[in-house]
């Protein structure tokens, strides 16, 4: 038979990680797919750049719609990124009848519906194993290996960059914009790295994974998104007194009345795998019904561990493109016609979770009684305290300090009103700093 022929979208960092990998295990590749699977056509702005990437051989143009355009062509990749000639790239793609592969968790999260809908009808698929959590196999996971299970919640560590930038701030003392570059340089960080630092990244991804998970559309715009910039070093200190270590976590879970899809910093108990994930390594954790809690790990970002999803993916294809539509798995995991239309993402005041709060105070008498009396009028119940030397804060003579609490499960609405009394007491002396907090178990 001959090889199946790949259109190759962009060839940057992912790009030509997949070429080359694909390439130098193509054998090996071929024996497990059944059949060879080529890279015969790249289309990249940087034409010379894309020739001695890929040598001789290798059809090379600059107009990314002639590989759409060329009939022998079986699967495009698309390995662009962003919101713009991508989406329709890959909406020619499908319209001509090709496969796609694409790493982009943007397009997906934001016109994953629409995308998904038009492979539908056309019968080809639209692949996106390296879109979530780079080379960990997630999306095949949740999609295939916990079939059985109604998952219950998934937290994960799902962008390399803001783990990088967490994980050298605390071990080397570096600052952020220092750390940020060097996440840049190493091909971590996304073409516009605010997706990275503000949490939008780590958004996309966790809303792919809750529409797999929960059977629900792909609803990006109502996730809750908080990144790391406004993280002060003091908290991640005061974190680890406590035993926790702070980490940009993306959350979906199934509550009572809805789904929660949130992305933000959160402290995790420092005995928790997760806690202990380091560097670009990314982590995710999923609780299933039946199976309990799972854990999977590996390289979240970089060259060739996303281009082993994106081949994980070619292979796929190779396999099941000759089966009938209806029998492949669904891009979703449930079938178009039988997604939850009843569940409904939650505002964030609806969540339920615990939480950090950081006071500067008064060091004055009354203080902690008058702070922890309207918690409790709240409703809110303490876990624990911690309450600073006011010398250890402000140097001798300081007359300010800072109350830390732990909070016991509770609504965020509620926190958020009883933040708001707190912050008009005249001995809370600046804006308190809240953090959620995720037990994971
Ligand atoms: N870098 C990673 O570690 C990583 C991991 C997972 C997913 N992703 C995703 O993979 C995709 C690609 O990321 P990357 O890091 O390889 O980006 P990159 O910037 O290194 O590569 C993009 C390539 O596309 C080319 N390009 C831009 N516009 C084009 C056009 N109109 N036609 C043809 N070529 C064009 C550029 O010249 C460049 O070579 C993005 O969606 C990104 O979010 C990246
Ligand atoms: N910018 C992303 C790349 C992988 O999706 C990250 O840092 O995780
Ligand atoms: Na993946």
């Amino acid at each position: 038979m001959k090889p199946i022929q790949v259109g190759l979208l962009g060839i940057g960092t992912v790009g030509s990680g997949t070429f080359n990998v694909l390439k130098r295990n193509q054998e090996e590749i071929k024996r497990r797919a059944g059949r060879g699977i080529e890279i015969t056509m790249v289309a990249d702005l940087d034409t010379e750049r894309a020739k001695a990437a890929v040598g001789g051989g290798v059809q090379v143009v600059s107009d990314a719609r002639a590989v759409i355009a060329n009939p022998d062509i079986d699967i495009v990749i698309e390995l662009i990124g962003g919101y713009g000639i991508a989406k329709q790239l890959v909406m020619e793609a499908i319209a001509a009848g090709k496969h796609v592969v694409t790493a982009n968790k943007a397009l997906l999260a934001v016109h994953g519906t629409e995308i998904f809908e038009a492979a539908q009808q056309k019968g080809v698929m639209v692949a996106f194993e390296a879109a979530v959590a780079g080379g960990i196999p997630i999306i095949k996971a949740l999609r295939e290996g916990l079939t059985a299970n109604s998952i219950q919640w998934i937290a994960g560590i799902i962008n390399g960059t803001t783990n990088f930038i967490l994980s050298e701030m605390r071990d080397k003392g570096l600052d952020f914009g220092t750390v940020l570059k060097e996440a840049q340089r190493l091909g971590y960080a996304e073409a516009d790295p605010t997706f990275d630092i503000e949490g939008v990244d780590a958004a996309h991804k966790v809303t792919l994974m809750s529409a797999i998970a929960f059977g629900i559309p792909v609803q990006f715009s109502k996730a809750h998104v908080e990144g790391i910039t406004k993280l002060a070093a003091q908290d991640i200190k005061y974190a680890e007194q406590l035993g926790y270590r702070i980490k940009l976590l993306g959350v979906t879970k199934r509550a009572k009345n809805g789904i929660e899809l949130r992305v933000h910093p959160s402290l995790v108990p420092a005995k928790r795998l997760l806690a202990n994930v380091e560097g670009a390594m990314n982590a995710v954790v999923v609780h299933g019904d039946a199976v309990g809690t799972t854990l999977y790990y590996g390289k979240g970002a970089g060259s060739e561990p996303t281009a082993s999803a994106v081949i994980a993916d070619l292979v796929d294809i190779t396999r099941l493109h000759t089966a009938d539509a209806a029998q492949r798995v669904p891009h979703l995991a449930f079938h178009p016609n039988a997604m939850n239309d009843h569940l409904d993402v939650l505002p964030m005041r609806e969540v339920v979770t615990s939480y950090y709060l950081r006071m500067r105070v008064a060091d004055e008498a009354g203080v902690l009684a008058r702070v922890t009396g309207l918690l409790a009028n709240a409703g809110i119940s303490i876990d624990a305290v911690l309450q600073r030397e006011a010398d250890e804060v402000g140097g001798e003579g300081s007359t300010q300090t800072d109350l830390i609490i732990l909070t016991h499960d509770t609504r965020e609405g509620t926190v958020d009103d009883a933040l708001a009394e707190l912050q008009a007491l005249p001995s809370v002396l600046a804006p308190i700093v809240r953090l959620r907090k995720e037990e994971l178990s």
